[in-house]
Formats: C-alpha cells, structure tokens, sequence
C-alpha cells in the first residue's frame, strides 16, 4: 500500500513488485532528492509558461507588484523558486536595460500559501554608476514570506577571468526524461498496483520544467550514495534568446527545483517529516539560454543540527559556468521504519 509521509514523500509497500520493501517513492515535489519531470502534454514548440503565467507579473502601482501561480508542490506551501523567480523580475523592472542581475539573497520566512497571490514590493536600495540594489518583500496576507536583496552590474570587460570545468557527462539527446524513465517502469509487469497509481500521479504533474538525470533515479531508492547529483534541465516551451533579464528569473525558479533533495541522499533510512529552503543565493556570471538544456550540477558538502546545505553550478552545455546557487535547508526526518504520523 501507499503511504504518504509527513511531507509529501511516498512509501511503498512493494510485496508485489519484487521490489525491496518499504522504498522511498520518487519525490513529487521539489522537497525531496530525485528531481523528476512532468506531464508528457506539454508542447516544446509553445512559449513557455514561465513567461506567459509564472513570472508575467501584474503591476498594481510603481515598484508593486502580483504573481500568481502556475504549479504548487503537494506540500501546499508555495515552490520557493518561483517566489525567487518572481521577486528578481520584479526587481528587474526597476532597473535600466544596460544593467543585468549578478547576485540575489532571499531568505524565506515563512510559507506561501497557494490559495492567494503574491504581492512583491521593490525598494529601490542605490543606484550607483556601475551597480544597482534593489530589495524585495514578497508579502501575503499582510506579513512577509520572503526577502530577496538582488544586484544588477553594468557589463564591464576584465582581464580577470577563470571558471572551473564542466564535469564531463553523457549529452542530454543520450538519456531519458523522468517521464521516460517512468513509462520504463510502468511497462514492467510485476510492478505493484500501488507503485503505477503512485508514477501516474507523477506524470500528471504539470512542473514546468523538463529534467534528463545524469544518474537515472533509483525510483525504488534502498541505497546511500554521496550528496551529489547531476540532471540536465531546461525549461519547457520557448522563451528565444535577447531577454537576458528574463533567463535569469527562469533560472531563479529552475535552481531552486530537487535542490535540497541532495542533502538527502546519503540517508535512504530515513524519511523528510519537514523539509524547506530557509536561504537561497545565486551569482549569474554569463550569458544563457534556459530554454536550451544545462547541466545543474548539485552537492551538499553539510548537512547537521536539523539543516542542509547545498551548493550548485548550472553550466551551459558548450562549458561555461553560468550560474552558482547556494542554499540551507531544515531537514527534520525519522526513521524510514516509523510510521508517519499524518
Ligand atoms: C522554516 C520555518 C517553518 C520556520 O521554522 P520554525 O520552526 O521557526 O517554525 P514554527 O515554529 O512555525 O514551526 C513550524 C513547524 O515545525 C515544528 N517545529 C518547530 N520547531 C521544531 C523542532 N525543534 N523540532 C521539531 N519540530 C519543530 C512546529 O511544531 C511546526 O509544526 P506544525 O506546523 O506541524 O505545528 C519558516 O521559516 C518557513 O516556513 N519558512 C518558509 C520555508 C519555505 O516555504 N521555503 C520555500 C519552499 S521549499 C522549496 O520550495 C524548495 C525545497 O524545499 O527544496
């Protein structure tokens, strides 16, 4: 039988599926360690949700503005990168052309809740000659639930110049999407009634993103491995290129997806009861395409004291370093053998 755990996780009893028993099911939302992919519908060639709904902000007045949103994960607290995504384009309104985001520092203070929108107030910190602070409050329900400080530079030539290297990994057009790797699954003919109710709910889920994991995911996941993990990802339908600004909110919604996920990895017996982001930062150091795949390249070097850290680069796939991201997370667990209290 199925079993939802106290944050969203899935435990399955697999008796039938000559599968271990008691297996962590692949996480349906961006809380846990497998990122996955979502439903086979959507079509590549139309423009991305992202921009049209997700990051299409409503003005209310000068540096105020609405988000709404477009895919909420089953723990019913808002994905928190598309609270980072919507306050760096609404800080990104109030800055000229020449100036393009370089760093961003959120904290999430308490939860979204899906059933009202965001309001996102922009303060203008400094505007100086080459570099521009603006801070955001995202507020609901008349209290914060973020605060992001976010720069933006004037593109500036330097002889300083260096980036590590791109691990070197299969290209994406050699794997398989999540949603792939889940119908491999469901052609399987022992799989338990459960398990295939439990992968069809995930291809119904509508993420806007489309993932390809470097590691497939252990969709039965019995094993530790190191906290590190490495997924090709991009963003579904088109956005084109020019609108740098706009890439770098899409990052900012994609960065935070399966991210905290990483510190969980060496932990198969254990289970998340509680898992959030509390800080997300990124530095955005070139030009990128979010609608071509990169690589996001994930690890967590801490975790302890009920918290994780994890760090991130997404490369483009020609080698350059794009983006960094670094985030902390509460991760309060139990053991996978205790029964959830839900
Ligand atoms: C992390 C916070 C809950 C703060 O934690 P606090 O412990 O201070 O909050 P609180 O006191 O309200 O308690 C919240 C719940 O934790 C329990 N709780 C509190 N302290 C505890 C402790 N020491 N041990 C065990 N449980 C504890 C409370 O009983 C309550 O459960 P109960 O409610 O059962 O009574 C808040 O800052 C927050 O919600 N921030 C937003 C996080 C977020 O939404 N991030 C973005 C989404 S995550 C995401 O998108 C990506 C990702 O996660 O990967």
């Amino acid at each position: 039988m199925a079993d939802q755990t106290d944050d969203g996780t899935k435990t399955l009893d697999s008796s039938n599926s000559g599968e271990s028993p008691g297996v962590v099911f692949p996480p349906e939302s961006p809380e846990e360690g497998i990122p996955h992919s979502s439903a086979t519908h959507f079509n590549n060639d139309l423009k991305s949700v992202l921009v049209t709904s997700v990051l299409n902000l409503e003005a209310l007045d000068v540096d105020l503005y609405r988000g709404t949103h477009h895919w909420v994960p089953r723990t019913q607290r808002l994905f928190g990168g598309q609270i980072v995504g919507q306050a760096l384009v609404a800080a990104a309104k109030s800055v000229s052309d020449h100036h393009y985001a370089h760093s961003l520092h959120c904290y999430f203070v308490r939860a979204g809740d899906p059933k009202v929108p965001v309001l996102y107030q922009v303060e203008r910190t400094r505007d100086g000659r080459s570099f521009c602070v603006r801070s955001v409050k995202a507020i609901q329900h008349g209290q914060p639930i973020l605060i992001c400080q976010a720069s933006f530079h004037m593109l500036q030539e330097s002889p300083l110049q260096h980036q590590f290297t791109m691990p070197v990994v299969p290209q994406p057009e050699d794997l398989l999407t999540v949603e792939e790797l889940i119908h491999q699954y469901l052609s399987k003919p022992d799989l338990a009634e459960t398990a295939r109710q439990g992968l069809n709910k995930l291809l119904a889920n509508e993420v806007p993103i489309e993932i390809k994991p470097v590691n497939p995911p252990h969709f039965y996941r019995h094993t530790a491995t190191q906290p590190k993990q490495l997924f090709w990802v991009r963003a579904r339908g088109h956005i084109g290129e020019g609108n740098m600004k706009l890439h770098c909110c899409v990052a900012a919604y994609v960065s935070d997806y399966a991210f905290l996920g990483t510190a969980l990895l060496p932990y198969p017996n254990y289970r998340a009861k509680f898992s959030a982001s509390l800080d997300h930062a990124m530095w955005f150091h070139s030009t990128f395409r979010t609608d071509e795949w990169m690589l996001y390249e994930c690890e967590s070097p801490w975790a302890g004291g009920s918290r994780g850290l994890v760090q991130g680069r997404l490369w483009r796939r020609d080698g350059v370093l794009a983006v960094s991201c670094s985030q902390e997370g509460v991760l309060r667990v139990r053991p996978a053998t205790q029964p959830s209290k839900l």
